[in-house]
């Protein structure tokens, strides 16, 4: 679904924060991307939201090598992916519900056509009871729920989670990571970067560890 070969990434002039990284993301498969605070994980993530060309080697997405694909044809690519962020990235002026929405909204669809569907993700991420509340009056592992909620609600292929239990209580941690197995469970393909060292051992799935901007699998 996603192959990268031989991707080399720097900022300006720098040195590269991530070299000859050669790895597949499988469809409907799960892992795990660690790896010490600097070590390239924000930046791998980036690559894998095609938010950023690497500069050097070859980025494969559903097919087509990125580089080769126009800036038209980009957002259609892209719009198979979903992106949860660190700070989460709600707009406060937006009810849960709206939030989760926008994606749709921006895509041109009807409310009439989607409004049950959200109602319906919302309720699955544990949100039914606040979804006309505006973001500034959820907790912490509520706003994360709804970032989840937003990034799924275009049905993504490929789910990626920036640290998404940075912010929770072990509790909650573990409800999300019940919900990211179950979303593969439905044919989703989830990576989850993370510190979290507890959170990883609570599954047997594929763990990419980035050091020093060189990638190791263990399978
Ligand atoms: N926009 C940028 N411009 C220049 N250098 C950057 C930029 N973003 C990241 N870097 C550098 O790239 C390296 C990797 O950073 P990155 O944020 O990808 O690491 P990380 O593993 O996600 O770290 P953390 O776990 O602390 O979030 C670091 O040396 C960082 O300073």
């Amino acid at each position: 679904m996603i192959r990268f070969e031989n991707v080399g990434l720097r900022y300006g002039m720098g040195s590269e924060v991530l070299r000859d990284l050669t790895f597949n993301i499988e469809p409907q498969s799960f892992q795990f991307l660690t790896g010490p605070s600097g070590a390239g994980k924000t930046s791998l993530m980036r690559l894998l939201f095609l938010s950023m060309k690497p500069t050097r080697g070859i980025v494969n997405a559903f097919g087509r090598d990125t580089s080769a694909v126009s800036k038209s044809e980009l957002p259609g690519l892209r719009r198979r992916i979903g992106i949860v962020f660190q700070d989460f990235r709600l707009l406060d002026h937006m009810t849960t519900y709206e939030n989760v929405a926008l994606p749709l909204r921006v895509l041109g669809q009807e409310e009439s056509d989607y409004r049950s569907d959200v109602i319906e993700l919302l309720k699955w991420v544990g949100l039914g009871e606040r979804m006309h509340v505006l973001p500034p009056v959820l907790s912490g592992g509520e706003k994360q729920r709804a970032a989840i909620a937003r990034a799924l609600i275009t049905r993504p292929e490929l789910l990626l989670a920036d640290e998404p239990t940075g912010n929770v209580d072990p509790p909650l941690a573990r409800r999300l990571l019940r919900l990211f197995i179950e979303l593969n469970r439905l044919g989703t393909s989830v990576v989850i970067a993370t510190h979290d060292l507890a959170l990883m051992e609570q599954v047997d799935a594929r763990r990419m560890i980035l050091n020093e901007g060189r990638l190791s699998i263990h399978d």
